[in-house]
C-alpha cells in the first residue's frame, strides 16, 4: 500500500475491472464508486456474476483494478492488504491441523509466533461457540462449525477490516440464521469495518448498516440503502415494518432491472 490520503475505511472511485480471456474480454466492474466509513457494516447484494467477488478481491489487493482508485484506510492498494481478515464461502481449512491449529495458522503465515496467539485463539473459539472443539479436525466438524473456525481464523490478528464473501451461502437455513445472529453479536463487540457479500436480501438487511445494491454486469453500485433497524436484530426484526420495506425496495430494484421476473404481482 502506498500513498495516504488520511481517510479511514474503504474508498473506491471510478473503479473498473476488465478480464481478458481467450474467449474475449469481460468488463466485470465499470466506473464503480463506493465509500465505506470506518466501523461500518456494509452488505453488497447483486445478481450472480455482477462482480461482487471481484470487488472484494480488489479491496483485498488480491488483484489490481484496470482503472480507478482503490484505497483502504487512507492508502492506495497496490498489493495484498495485510490489515484484514477474509472469510470465503468455503472455509478452506487445513485437514491436518486441528481447529486451534487452523486458527493459529493465521499467525504462522504472517511470520508471527503461533504460541503468542494461543490465548487469543482460544478466546475467539469461545466467542464463536467452538470452545469444546479446539482439538478436533475439520472432518469432524459440521459445515457451520467449519465456517465458525474460519471466522475465528480471520479475526486472530485483530484486523480492523473484515471481508466476507457469501460466508453463509453453503449452510442450511437454520444454521445460517444462527450464524447471522452470532456474527452481529461479534461485530457489535468489535465494530470492525465489514464488507459482506451475499445473495440474500434478508441477510443483507438484517446485518448491515447500509446495503449496496449492484447492477447486473458490468457492476456498479445502483443504490445505497440505509438500514435503520435497532440492534441487536433478533428474530423479531423480520417482522419490523422497516425490515419489510427495505427488502421490498431492493426486490423492486431487481424486478425493474430484470434480475427477478415472473413475480411482479
Ligand atoms: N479471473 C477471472 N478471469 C476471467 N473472468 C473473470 C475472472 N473473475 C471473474 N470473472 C468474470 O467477471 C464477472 C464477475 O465475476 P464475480 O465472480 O466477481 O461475480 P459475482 O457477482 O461474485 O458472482 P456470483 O454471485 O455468482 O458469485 C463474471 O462475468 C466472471 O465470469
Amino acid at each position: 500500500m502506498g500513498e495516504s490520503s488520511g481517510e479511514g475505511g474503504i474508498h473506491l472511485a471510478g473503479v473498473s475491472k476488465r478480464f481478458r480471456t481467450r474467449q474475449g474480454e469481460t468488463l466485470a466492474l465499470d466506473a464503480l464508486d463506493l465509500d465505506v466509513p470506518e466501523g461500518e457494516f456494509l452488505a453488497v447484494v447483486g445478481p450472480s456474476g455482477c462482480g461482487k467477488s471481484t470487488l472484494l478481491r480488489l479491496v483485498a489487493g488480491l488483484m489490481p483494478a484496470s482503472s480507478g482508485s482503490v484505497q483502504v484506510f487512507g492508502r492506495d492498494v497496490a498489493g495484498p492488504v495485510t490489515e484484514l481478515g477474509i472469510v470465503f464461502q468455503q472455509p478452506v481449512l487445513l485437514d491436518w491441523r486441528d481447529v486451534l491449529g487452523n486458527v493459529l495458522f493465521q499467525a504462522g503465515i504472517r511470520g508471527l509466533s503461533e504460541a503468542a496467539f494461543r490465548d487469543r485463539a482460544l478466546a475467539l473459539l469461545r466467542q464463536v461457540g467452538l470452545e469444546d472443539f479446539a482439538d478436533r479436525y475439520p472432518h469432524e466438524l459440521s459445515g457451520g462449525m467449519r465456517q465458525r473456525a474460519s471466522i475465528a481464523r480471520a479475526l486472530l490478528h485483530d484486523p480492523p477490516l473484515l471481508l466476507m464473501d457469501e460466508p453463509f451461502g453453503a449452510l442450511d437455513a437454520l444454521t445460517r440464521e444462527q450464524m447471522r445472529l452470532d456474527l452481529e453479536a461479534l461485530w457489535m463487540r468489535s465494530r470492525k469495518t465489514v464488507l459482506f457479500i451475499t445473495h440474500s436480501v434478508d441477510e443483507a438487511v438484517l446485518l448491515a448498516d447500509r446495503v449496496a445494491v449492484m447492477s447486473p454486469r458490468p457492476g456498479r453500485i445502483e443504490r445505497l440503502l440505509q438500514v435503520d433497524l435497532p440492534r441487536p436484530r433478533g428474530l423479531a426484526a423480520r417482522r419490523d415494518p422497516r425490515f419489510i420495506a427495505a427488502v421490498e425496495e431492493v426486490t423492486a430494484l431487481f424486478l425493474a432491472r430484470g434480475v427477478l421476473h415472473g413475480a411482479e404481482t
